[in-house]
Order: C-alpha cells, then structure tokens, then sequence
C-alpha cells in the first residue's frame, strides 16, 4: 500500500466514522452546534482533519490526471510560476505532443490596491517579472519557438486561443484553478507539482503538526530528500509553434505607468533602481539566475560562509540571494539545493548541510501548512478593490486602538524609533528586498510587541517583496499568528538582543539611519537611552533627528527598565 493510500484510509475512518456519521437531523445539528465558538478540541481536529482529506484528495486527483505523455496534438505550455526552460517538469511534458504553444499571461488582477492602497505586486517584482519573462521570450526564440504574452485573466486568454487554434491540452504547474475552463473547452488539463524540493507524495506523507521540527524529524526518518542527478547535459528544446501562429514583435509586458496606467507607485522608476546600498542588483531571467548559482556556488564557494553569516543583514554572500528567481521559478529549488549540495560535498562540515537542507525544508513545510490549512492562510487577503479597509484608518477608534494604529503607522513608516527596526523597513520600501533575520525581527515586532494585524504586515510585504511567493509569505506571517494565539513555541525575537548580536558596531543600522552615524554602541541599537547631554554631543535629538520609541504599554515598559538599569550601572 502506498504511504498515501495509508493517509488516505486513515483520514477517510475519520471522515466516515465523525462527519458523514451524522445523518439524523437531531445528530446533525448537535454538529453544527458544536463546529460553532466553543467547540472542542477533539471536534476541531476532526473537522480540520476531514478538511485536509478532502484538500489532498483534490490535489491528489488533479495530478493523478497529469499522464506520462500527451500523444500528440497541439499543447498550450502556460508558464506561471515557472519561468525557465532547464529543468522544467511542465515543458518535459510538453514536448510529448505534436505543437507547443507557450504562454505567459500577466493577470492584471495582480495590480489591484491592498487595503494599505498598494498595488499587490509593487514595481520592484513586476519589473523583476517583466525582465524574466522578455528573457525567456528570447530564449525560447533560440529554440525556433517564441513566447506569447497577454495582459488580462488566464480564463478569457485561453478560451480565445482555443478558438484561433486547435488545442488539446493545457499544460501548466500545479496550484492554479483553471480546471473549469479546461472542462468547459474539452481540454486535457495537466497540472504538474514542481514548486518542493520534496515531490507532492514526499510531501504528503511527512503529517503537518503545528511544528517545523516533527516535520523536519519525520522527512530525515523517511531518508529524504533522495539524492537525484540533474542531467544538465541536454540543451533544452521544443516541438514546434502550431499551424497558423503568427509571432509578434511588441515589448513582452507594458511599462506599469506609461502603459499599464498605474498611478502613484511607491517608487517613481522601474528597474534598474538607482540605490547603491541594495545588498544585491537583481536582474530577472534564468540566465541571471545561472549566472548568479555559479557565482556564489562555484567561483565563492559560498556555502562555506553560511555557518558564520546567515544572519547578517546587508551583507551580500551571507545567503544566496537566489529568492527573487525561485520565487518565480527562473530556477528551480532542485537545483538550488543540489547545486550547494554538490559544493558541500567538496570540503564542508554537516552542520553546513543541515543548515542547507532546513532552509529549503521551512520552504516545504510553509507550502505543506497551505495544503493542510487552505484558505485560512490567506484570509481576508485583498482580491477586489471593494476589500474592507483595515482598523488603521477606522473612523471610530476606542483609545486603545487609536495607540494601536499610531504604533503600527510607524512600523509601516520605519519610524519607530528602534534603530533596527526601522532600517529594515527602510531597506525593504527602497529595495524590495531584506534578509530572512530582518524579516523575522519586523514581523515578529509588529505581531508581537505592538499587537498588529497579521494581515497587514503581511500586504505590506506582499507590495514590496522582490521575491515574494504567497505560500512563504502569507504561510510565515500566519504561522506567526498562530503561534501566538495558542502561545505555544511561538517565534518571537528579542529585537535589541538580536540588533547586538547580527550587527555589533551598528554597520548596518548606520547604512540606512544616516543621522545615527555618530552614535556608538549600545546607543545606536537603543537610542531613547540617550540622555539630553548625549544626544547633543552625538548630535540626534531626540524627536527631531530621530523619533522617540513608539508608545506603547509592554514597549515603554521595558524601556524604563533599561534606562533605570542604565543608571544604575552607570
Ligand atoms: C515574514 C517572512 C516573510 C517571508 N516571505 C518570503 C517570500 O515572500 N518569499 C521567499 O522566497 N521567502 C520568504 N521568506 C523566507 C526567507 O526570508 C527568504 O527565503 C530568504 O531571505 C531568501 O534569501 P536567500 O535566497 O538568500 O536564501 P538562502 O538562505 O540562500 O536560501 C536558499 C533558498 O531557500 C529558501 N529559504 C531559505 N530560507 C527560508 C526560510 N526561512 N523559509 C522558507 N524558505 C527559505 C528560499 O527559497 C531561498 O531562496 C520570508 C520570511 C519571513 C520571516
């Protein structure tokens, strides 16, 4: 029996003996009583469990459909999350028919404002998408192929491309829902799982409980992932351009304001930006990204830094900077993973190989808790402008609230008065892009000590995230939420603790808080420790030169513990 076919036994007794169960309708609405508010813990786990099986079975009979080869007739090749030729499950596919059309279409829907009144996809990703779809176009055009771009909703795009030519499959990765066009136009729908590192039955099998470690403990048990070659040996290539296709010689994707119309973007240029302190130029396309794994795995050999500097904000080779490409699929994390395995082997120690190994496992355990938790990972995230606006800018605050959004104004701004807070932030909005360690320390500030709305953090980042993927986005704030809520092995970080720790001399906090430039350590870390002498002496007046620390309880709390302990140490 297969591992999935023992979940599937497993969750379908549960199912049957807990859910259908209930037929009378005495017994059924004692049920629905007890799925409301309060109910308990044993009904809550079954109904989530009888939640997941129903989502994995979905899954499961989606890609059981995908065959091993189309037999011919005309495929369109939709490239989404996938943008790359090499190593690409879905072109593979592809090819097994007689005609390939490939397509990209840039679903205007991701333009649409959040509630913080920003565009979802913010000038730093769409014209990091933009360069890595023109690059693809070109590359598929070495291969006598070509790439058709649409601006507008996949559905319409294809529907008008199944009346121009005779197509008889879809190809396209999973986690997209085109299966009701495909039924509607008779066509063969293939949706390829390709976005783990682990394959989707690797994945399912490993039961998601609320903590990375169980997961990470059951995938070692299992002797996963299995060591696989990447045969890069074979130039890639592609059946030929069905009858009648006329290429076409426009720009691939419009320009966001000339064309496309949007006003008031955050940042008044597109790519290339003039910012000399972003820690890395990003550059879209699977050329860059190849160009980017040679560098820092072959030429640097990168990996062996890892240990020493992962958690150093601004620093260049402290990771790999490889996010903005995966996220988008210009290379996939297969080969990723194996490219830094491949240099581990050479002359590193395991620790190193674990710690690589656990980056690209949080990535699968993220995408397993949006399998197992569904739609609840994404709530109340803004899909139409209509979305309901957030508290911040509620007319009728009680005064709690009112310190609340102040608090989280700030946060937003970068003004928060906590030097390395508030540099991230301004690293984030001017660049798109921060390290792991400083997105944990903004979120877990703004989740935890000023008692924010996930959701909004979460919209802020998805705005300004080069790299941004909605399963490691969305799934880590909400995880941070709900860790919170059930206040167990939550992740919450000390944010002074860790400014001393990763940046000991303030390098970094200086680079984007210029006017703290004179402060020495611990100051530039905590400047409200500053008293009136000092901040004249290191010119940064507090209040006007640099803010003073947001109001809040636990904050002003700990604040005049550590000013108290300052003077008397002092
Ligand atoms: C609140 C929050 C939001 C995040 N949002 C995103 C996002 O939208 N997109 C995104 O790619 N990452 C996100 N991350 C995870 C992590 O910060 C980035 O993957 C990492 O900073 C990327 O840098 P790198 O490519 O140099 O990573 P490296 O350290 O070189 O790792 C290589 C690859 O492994 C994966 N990876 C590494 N660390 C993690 C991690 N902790 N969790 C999941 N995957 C990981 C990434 O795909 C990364 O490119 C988020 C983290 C937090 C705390």
């Amino acid at each position: 029996m297969s591992a999935f076919a023992t979940l599937n036994c497993k969750y379908d007794n549960y199912y049957f003996r807990n859910i259908k169960g209930y037929s009378s309708f005495q017994k059924r609405s004692t049920y629905v009583k007890l799925t409301r508010g309060n109910s308990s813990l044993f009904w809550r786990k079954q109904i989530r469990e009888a939640k997941v099986f129903r989502l994995y079975s979905k899954i499961r009979g989606d890609l059981h459909r995908v065959p091993e080869s189309l037999n011919g007739g005309t495929a369109i090749l939709w490239f989404r999350n996938n943008l790359r030729l090499s190593d690409n499950s879905c072109l593979d596919l592809a090819n097994t028919a007689e005609a390939v059309l490939p397509l990209y279409v840039f679903d205007k829907r991701s333009l649409v404002r959040n509630r913080l009144k920003q565009q979802r996809c913010g000038p730093f990703r769409y014209s990091f998408v933009k360069e890595s779809v023109e690059q693809l176009q070109n590359n598929l055009r070495g291969l006598f192929s070509d790439l058709l771009v649409e601006v507008g909703t996949a559905a319409e795009v294809i529907r008008e491309l199944c009346a121009k030519y005779s197509i008889n499959h879809i190809v396209a990765p999973k986690m997209i829902k085109v299966s009701q066009v495909a039924t509607e136009l008779h066509l063969n729908a293939c949706f390829v799982w390709d976005c783990t590192l682990l394959s989707f039955d690797e994945l399912i099998v490993n039961e998601y409980q609320h903590s990375f470690e169980t997961f990470y403990n059951s995938v070692i048990s299992k002797g996963l992932p299995k060591i696989f070659e990447l045969d890069n040996s074979q130039r890639p290539f592609l059946k030929p351009l069905p009858f009648g296709y006329k290429p076409s010689f426009a720009i691939p994707l419009p320009h966001l304001v000339n064309d496309l119309g949007v006003e008031n973007l955050c940042t008044p240029y597109e790519w290339p930006f003039p910012e000399p302190r972003a820690v890395y130029p990003f550059r879209g396309g699977e050329d860059s990204a190849k160009e980017r794994l040679t560098d820092y795995f072959v030429k640097k050999n990168g990996l062996q830094l890892i240990a020493d500097l992962e958690n150093y904000s601004g620093v260049m080779d402290s990771s790999t900077k490889l996010s903005p490409w995966i996220s988008i699929g210009c290379v996939s994390v297969r080969q990723v993973y194996w490219e830094g395995y491949r240099s581990y082997m050479k002359n590193m120690d395991s620790q190193v190989a674990n710690l690589w190994l656990k980056r690209f496992l949080w990535r699968d355990f993220l995408y397993l808790l949006c399998l197992q938790e569904g739609s609840a990972v994404f709530r109340d995230r803004t899909v139409n402008e209509d979305a309901p606006e957030f508290p911040l800018y509620k007319q009728s605050a009680t005064p709690y609230e009112t310190i609340c959004n102040q608090a989280i104004q700030t946060w937003l701004e970068g003004r928060t008065g906590y030097p390395y807070i508030d540099a991230h932030i301004k690293e984030l909005i001017t660049t798109g892009y921060i390290s792991f360690r400083g997105r944990l320390n903004v979120s877990s500030f703004l989740v935890h000590e000023l008692d924010g709305i996930w959701q909004l953090g979460a919209e802020f980042f998805e705005h300004y995230l080069i790299d941004h993927d909605p399963v490691i986005n969305w799934g880590y704030w909400y995880h941070l939420y709900e860790k919170k809520q059930i206040g167990v092995e939550s992740i919450q970080v000390d944010t002074i603790e860790e400014a001393n720790k990763y940046d000991p001399d303030g390098f970094y906090v200086k680079k984007w808080l210029n006017q703290l430039v004179l402060l020495p350590p611990p100051f530039c870390h905590e400047p409200y420790l500053l008293s009136e002498e000092e901040q004249n002496q290191f010119q940064v007046i507090l209040g006007s030169d640099y803010p003073e620390p947001v109001l809040f309880p636990t904050v002003s709390e700990e604040i005049e513990r550590a000013r108290q302990f300052l003077s008397s140490s002092s």
